[in-house]
């Protein structure tokens, strides 16, 4: 057994591995995803074919249908298909960066290229944690790319929540919203998603065995929400998006969103935010100015 094998398990056989898959977002399931992550700021859009396809919808274009026999006990499909069998159970959307060029739309055909890029293991303030680094390349039928980093975190069981560290938001914003957060909407995102995570669905499961304080609000939405208030308030359309979400959002409390205007024009420091005042979604949108998008990252 070489000394590595002894330390931490070796995942470099994982790594490059592919999965493709074709899909697209059909006006049943653009309609689900509107009725999920509008309110009154941002009221549902009227869904026909062809219409453009709002910033990060393409994320509902590739619902997974596993059979019930490849479920792991948190809903998701079990570890060691596409995913590494990692020694941790408690999964959490933890970041990305998103390159858009172009544009999908309702009913288009997107062809979805994943590669895993890394297994990283870190210890963070609230333990020992795997970051699962998954590139995405999604094309449309008519010529739209999105290019994104996805970050994929696996964190032990905890015995209680040991909350992360809280990240404050600036008192001078450009904008901030009140998004009412509920089950419902919740069930509404999980169903347009087919995402069978109980964490934001079961909350005996939730708070029993992760040890959350209610459910969870999916970082997808979150960045969904976001972005969408962004581009909202600029007028722009993003080129790129890069986010992480640095504390868990529940939904027993309304969610804010928020956006700072950078003063040197081209981004927005953007978010989602509890009403104690610190980020959940910590992210920066950056829009054509005839300059290269930026090689910063939201830490
Ligand atoms: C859908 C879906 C699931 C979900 O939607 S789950 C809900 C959405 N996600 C969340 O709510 C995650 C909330 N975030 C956290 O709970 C914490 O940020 C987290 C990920 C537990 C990390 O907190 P820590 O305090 O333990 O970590 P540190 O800040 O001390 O950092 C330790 C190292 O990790 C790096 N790191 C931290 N956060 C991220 C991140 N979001 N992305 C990438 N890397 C991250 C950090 O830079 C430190 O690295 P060093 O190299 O400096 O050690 C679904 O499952 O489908």
């Amino acid at each position: 057994m070489s000394a590595q094998s002894l330390m931490e398990p070796d995942y470099t056989d994982w790594i490059g591995r592919q999965d493709t898959r074709e899909g697209g977002v059909t006006p049943n399931l653009a309609a689900m995803l509107n009725a999920a992550v509008s309110h009154d700021l941002s009221p549902m859009h009227h869904i026909a074919p062809g219409m453009v396809l709002p910033s990060l919808w393409h994320w509902v274009a590739f619902n997974e249908f596993v059979p019930m026999s490849d479920i792991g006990r948190d809903g998701h499909p079990a570890l060691g298909g596409f995913l590494p069998p990692l020694p941790f159970r408690r999964r959490m959307w933890a970041g990305g960066d998103v390159r858009f060029d172009g544009q999908f739309h309702v009913g288009e055909k997107l062809t979805k290229l994943s590669t895993i890029r890394a297994v990283t293991m870190k210890e963070g303030s609230t333990g020992k944690m795997a970051f699962v680094t998954v590139d995405h390349v999604t094309t449309g039928a008519q010529g739209g790319v999105v290019e994104e980093e996805q970050n994929i975190v696996y964190l032990d069981m905890p015995k209680s929540f040991r909350p992360p560290k809280q990240t404050p938001v600036p008192e001078r914003l450009a904008y901030d919203e009140r998004v009412p957060m509920n089950e419902v909407r919740l069930f509404r995102y999980s169903a347009a998603t087919y995402n069978a995570h109980r964490i934001h669905y079961d909350l005996p499961y939730a708070q029993q065995v992760e040890k959350y304080p209610a459910l969870v609000v999916h970082g997808p939405m979150q960045a969904t929400m976001a972005i969408e208030a962004a581009e909202r308030h600029t007028g722009k359309t993003p080129v790129r998006f890069s986010y992480r979400v640095v504390h868990p959002l529940f939904h027993d409390s309304d969610m804010r969103v928020v956006g700072a205007l950078d003063p040197a024009g081209g981004a927005i420091d953007i978010g989602t935010a509890t009403f104690e005042g610190y980020f959940g979604l910590k992210a920066r949108m950056e829009w054509d100015t005839g300059a290269r998008p930026s090689g910063e990252r939201v830490t």
